[in-house]
């Protein structure tokens, strides 16, 4: 049996918002990535799994059990990390999560503690006066604490710094070890990228892929920008070099799939003032991986 099971899942808001048949599972175990852009359909979806919201269509099940009738059974052994945290802003931080332990029934705190100074957080002020990335990281204390065997994360790293995602892909690797099951949703193919075994995309409410890592990352191409010694010479090379996107000035803008070596050939003819790999984007993903990118 998978741990999360959604078939033809529809919740249709109007003038083509919602999510719209949306059909996918996470085995026990998997660490899932959710990927999509801004307004696809990942918190309705995640929504629907958490029982907060029912379908139009289709069915969501965690275990076997229904999400919106078993709801309360599904939380009980679930870390959940909501987009939007809605804390009890009078409180301190302090005494939320003392608060989120009783209603969990945690006697042990140790990893509460250790989340703590993993994050290094100091939950002592009160929640209102915190930043965003402060509040986030008190979700992610709360969701981790009892160590359940389910994470249902909505863009768990948003509002925090890189050195704090960094700490949050090493948390992930260290619960997929445990054996625990992850769905997390992300608008970052990075952070996916370095923590999940697939990856379901969805776009305009609707499922466009359920991937393994390993065959996206073998469809996905490299972008450097190249700083060029003139203006010729950006021209010059730009003509001897295959996926050439975008020329300005002395700069180039290059697409590199698989090996590198032809492409560091290439620019070893030439004075390199600079050279940086641009991050990829959803967008540029779903291009080539539908095989829609014109510049190559
Ligand atoms: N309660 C609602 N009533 C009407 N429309 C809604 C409701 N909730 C979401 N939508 C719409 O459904 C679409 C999907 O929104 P959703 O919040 O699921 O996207 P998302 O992928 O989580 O985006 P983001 O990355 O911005 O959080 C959007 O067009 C949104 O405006």
């Amino acid at each position: 049996m998978n741990t999360i099971e959604m078939k033809h899942l529809t919740k249709d808001y109007g003038n083509q918002r919602g999510i719209f048949d949306v059909t996918f599972s996470v085995k026990k175990g998997e660490v899932m990535g959710f990927l999509g852009p801004n307004g696809a359909g990942k918190t309705t979806t995640i929504r629907h799994l958490l029982g907060f919201s029912t379908p139009n269509h289709g069915t969501c099940t965690i275990n076997g059990m229904d999400c919106f009738h078993k709801a309360k059974d599904i939380h009980r052994s679930l870390g959940y990390l909501p987009g939007e945290i809605a804390f009890m802003d009078d409180m301190t931080g302090k005494q939320f999560l003392k608060f989120a332990a009783d209603l969990k029934g945690m006697k042990n705190k140790g990893r509460m503690q250790e989340l703590m100074d993993m994050f290094s957080l100091d939950p002592g002020g009160r929640i209102k006066k915190m930043s965003k990335g402060m509040k986030q990281k008190i979700g992610i204390v709360c969701a981790f604490m009892d160590s359940p065997d389910l994470y249902i994360l909505d863009e768990p790293t948003s509002g925090l710094d890189p050195l704090m995602q960094n700490q949050f892909v090493e948390l992930i690797l260290e619960e997929k070890k445990r054996g625990a099951t992850v769905l997390m949703s992300s608008h970052m193919f990075e952070e996916v990228e370095r923590t999940c075994d697939r990856t379901a995309i969805i776009r305009e409410g609707r499922l466009v892929a359920v991937e393994d890592m390993g065959t996206l990352g073998k469809s996905k191409q490299k972008v450097f920008m190249v700083t060029l010694g003139s203006k010729a010479e950006a021209e010059a090379f730009s003509r001897e070099m295959n996926g050439v996107r975008q020329t300005g000035e002395n700069r180039v803008t290059v697409g590199v799939r698989g090996e590198l070596s032809e492409f560091i050939r290439c620019l070893g003819k030439y004075r390199v003032l600079n050279l940086a790999e641009q991050k990829q984007t959803l967008e540029d993903l779903f291009l080539h991986f539908y095989g829609g990118d014109s510049h190559e």
